[in-house]
């Protein structure tokens, strides 16, 4: 019989309650035991959706409150000592590493996060001492939660991230050098006593997560998993039967790798990203391994289309038989919206080209009774048949007037009309900044009464007129804030805004928006990703009166903010029958439009932010990657280029691993970059020197993903470090991002003391002159 299984499900609920009870619980209105029942009360709710829709193989242990990386570094008690020594009980340390803690005399920041792969969703990095030891907690969570399952009667797959991708995917703490594979020969026997305990519990199988192998792997990497995945043979049967679960890639070039898996039960692959690895894959299997075959897609939210996925499993059944083909989805369905069936908005026709989470897991149970017994599913294939054949000959798709517009772009609307320093110096008379500019990413603190009254006006309750009244009023507390802080560019704040990717969705042609997809991002924090459903193209324009409205009250240069069409194209669920390529050229004609609207109505400095462009670099280098850079970087050059030489183009970018991509961010020859650095080593700055960067950069001197406020001090040991690597003229000073997710007396607080920081070195700096 063909099984189905789900590598993960959603952990927010139907209506984000897991983000509404953390946030409860961090702001101390609800207790400890209020949360982690609502926890279990969550992991319940999702099996027993999986359950109901006749998922053979559910996971347990997918579950975090924070992020399931993150549960792995406390239950293999690989907690830094900054956060074991506050002696806080295992749920506060926990969401210390995750997202700092201020409070009771505590002062301690959050462990690095950064980007899971090429998905919007963040993970908390393993972050490892030289003399790193590892044990296993105490009742260690996949345990609890796996009993927690059979107490309710469903046994689970128990799922891990396997010790090679914890190990990889992490790094040397600061002030260590250690190199974090290294440390496998000390971590392998805890995954082994983990097992153990799960299979004294009662699991059989363990899905064991090693996504790194879609990576080109260093070559130490690439050896740990031999003696790892040997000493997991060697305890034979006192540990569950494996399935080794590889996603968002291909493993071919990983093949020889695989032996070290030959005492798995199986492999699960990614068939949705690379259906071509299918054959070879087979090929490679023992003579009795399981093909766990991810053909129901965890990172979109289309509908299946089952005629294809049933191509792909006969392939894999004949070749392997029904008892060695899982069906399975391609990763966990963390990526996907909880429900379609909150959608109660959706234009109809559309409604019916989609699938989320709790739709996807029907999808897979489906389709693993339609591999062998089609009959048995008949309306189901049916139905399925006719969504697939409307989408496809929907008009909603095809615009030809955008395509005519695409067709007639020119290579020279790529290009500024000048080189930099042209560009910089008529800057430079035009705005008139100081040394070390200061200013912020963009957005303020996104307060409860901004979200009441932005819901109270999208469900009719307010006129435009008084939401309009009510933001107008928002920019002016923004602007009379930089007043008081001394800030040198200031920015609207963006209260109109739900969301930097969303909001411009919602004003362009050829998307689609929903009610509750949210998804989520990292810890709490969710978002709703609009749909690309056809050809895009701006109605009108989407910033320009609240940005006008900012630059009439401001004494100093306002910035105008957009979001860059690589930005909104990987944070939006795209087409999947058009190219990337394409959708992105249309947002980038689309919001060239708007940069030149904004130009014309008086701003002058324009950051065009996208945080998103190193999230969409295939995995593997060569030359998807190559060909991906070039349409990217020609996307945020054909957005911005349409300015005069005057008018300051900034980009910014949250994260710091620029190493791999430099040149595609210097050919997007920006006259400022604001990137993250707070919390990355301040060396990997090291390589805006050794290329002779010669344009202007502001790593982030603070993490705002913190509500810790840095004292003065620490941002002027930042500001130090970075003037070891950055010309003191090419040097702006800001934070790693946006201040949307923090409260206005943070917000105050670190910028009064980032301010101060700048204006030292400025005098500093003028007295050597
Ligand atoms: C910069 N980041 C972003 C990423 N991706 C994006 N699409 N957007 C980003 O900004 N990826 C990388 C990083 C990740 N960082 C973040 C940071 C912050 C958030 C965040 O704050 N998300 C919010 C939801 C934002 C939103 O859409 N708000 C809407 C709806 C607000 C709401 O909840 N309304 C209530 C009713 C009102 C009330 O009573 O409060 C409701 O609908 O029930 C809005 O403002 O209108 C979050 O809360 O998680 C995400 C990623
Ligand atoms: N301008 C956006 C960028 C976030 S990446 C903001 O400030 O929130
Ligand atoms: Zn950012």
């Amino acid at each position: 019989m063909v099984q189905s299984s789900v590598l993960g499900f959603p952990r927010m609920g139907v209506l984000r309650d897991l983000k509404k009870a953390n946030e409860a619980y961090w702001a101390d209105k609800i207790s400890q035991e209020a949360l982690l029942e609502e926890g279990k009360r969550l992991r319940l709710a999702h099996w027993k959706i999986q359950k109901d829709a006749g998922v053979d193989i559910i996971p347990s242990n997918d579950f975090a409150h924070y992020d399931h990386v993150l549960d792995h570094i406390q239950f293999f008690n690989a907690v830094p000592e900054r956060y074991t020594k506050q002696k806080l009980s295992p749920l506060d340390e926990y969401f210390a590493m995750g997202r700092g803690h201020q409070k009771g005399g505590v002062d301690v920041p959050a462990l690095e996060m950064v980007k899971w792969f090429d998905s919007n969703y963040h993970y908390v990095k393993p972050t490892l001492q030289d003399n790193q030891t590892f044990s296993l907690a105490e009742n260690p969570k996949p345990v609890r939660e796996f009993l927690e399952a059979k107490e309710a009667g469903i046994i689970t797959r128990p799922v891990l991230v396997g010790p090679v991708s914890f190990l990889a995917l992490g790094k040397a703490d600061r002030g260590s050098s250690v190199n974090p594979i290294s440390l496998l020969d000390k971590l392998v026997p805890v995954y082994v006593e983990l097992l153990k305990a799960l299979k004294a519990a009662g699991a059989e199988n363990v899905q064991i997560d090693e996504p790194t192998l879609v990576f080109d792997l260093a070559p130490e990497v690439k050896a740990a998993f031999k003696p790892a995945y040997e000493a997991f043979a060697a305890a034979g049967d006192a540990i569950p039967s494996l399935v080794v679960a590889t996603y968002f890639g291909d493993i071919v070039h990983n093949f020889d790798v695989l032996p070290a898996f030959s005492a798995a039960k199986g492999i699960h692959v990614d068939l949705v990203r690379n259906p071509e690895q299918l054959e070879p894959v087979i090929k490679q299997l023992g003579p009795s391994q399981i093909l766990s075959a991810g053909v129901v897609d965890g990172r979109n939210i289309w509908k299946n289309d089952f005629a294809k996925s049933l191509d792909l499993l006969q392939t894999a059944i004949k070749a392997l038989g029904e008892d060695r083909v899982i069906v399975a989805t391609s990763s966990s369905l963390l990526h996907t919206p909880h429900t379609l069936a909150s959608e109660k908005k959706l234009p109809t026709d559309v409604y019916e080209w989609f699938s989320f989470a709790s739709e996807k897991v029907k999808e897979v149970a489906i389709l693993a009774k339609a591999v062998t017994n089609p009959e048995a599913v008949r309306a189901e294939l049916d139905a399925n048949a006719a969504a697939i054949k409307a989408r496809a000959e929907s008009t909603r798709t095809n615009d030809p007037k955008v395509k005519e517009r695409q067709a007639a772009v020119t290579p020279e609307q790529h290009n500024r009309k000048s080189g930099f320093d042209t560009r910089y110096a008529q800057q430079k008379k035009h705005l008139s900044l100081p040394l070390f500019p200061t200013t912020t990413i963009g957005s303020f603190p996104q307060t409860s009464e901004i979200r009441v009254q932005r819901n109270k006006f999208t469900k009719g309750e307010i006129s435009a007129e008084e939401y309009d009244n009510f933001i107008k009023k928002e920019i002016d507390l923004a602007v009379s804030i930089q007043d008081e802080l001394d800030l040198d560019v200031y920015v609207h704040g963006e209260p109109e805004r739900n969301d930097m990717v969303q909001y411009f969705g919602e004003r362009l042609n050829g998307y689609v928006f929903t009610t509750h997809a949210w998804v989520q991002s990292y810890g709490s924090r969710c978002v709703r990703p609009p749909i690309i459903v056809g050809d895009i193209s701006r109605p009108a324009p989407m910033t320009v009166k609240e940005s006008k409205y900012a630059a009439s009250i401001s004494k100093k240069p306002m910035k105008g903010m957009l979001t860059g069409p690589v930005t909104c194209l990987r944070w939006s669920f795209p087409r999947v029958d058009v190219h990337q390529s394409v959708q992105c050229q249309q947002l980038a004609l689309a919001l060239r439009d708007e940069v030149v609207d904004l130009e014309a109505n008086g701003i002058y400095v324009i950051q065009v932010d996208e945080p998103a462009l190193r999230e969409g670099l295939p995995l593997r280098k060569g030359s998807e990657r190559d060909a991906y850079l070039e349409w990217a970087v020609n996307s945020f050059k054909l957005a911005t280029a349409g300015v005069e030489d005057s008018t300051q183009i900034h980009s910014h970018f949250c994260y710091s691993e620029f190493q791999d991509f430099f040149h595609a961010i210097a050919a997007l020859d920006a006259d400022v970059l604001s990137i993250e650095n707070s919390k990355s080593d301040a060396k990997l700055l090291k390589v805006f020197i050794d290329e002779a960067y010669p344009r202007h950069i502001g790593p982030g001197v603070y993490d705002i993903h913190s509500p810790r406020v840095p004292a003065e001090e620490e941002f002027k040991q930042r500001i130090e470090e970075m003037l070891e690597f950055l010309r003191p003229e090419q040097l702006w000073i800001n934070p790693d991002c946006g201040l949307k997710t923090r409260k206005w007396d943070e917000v105050k607080g670190a910028l009064t003391h980032m301010v101060n920081a700048a204006k030292y070195f400025r005098e500093k700096y003028a007295n050597k002159a």
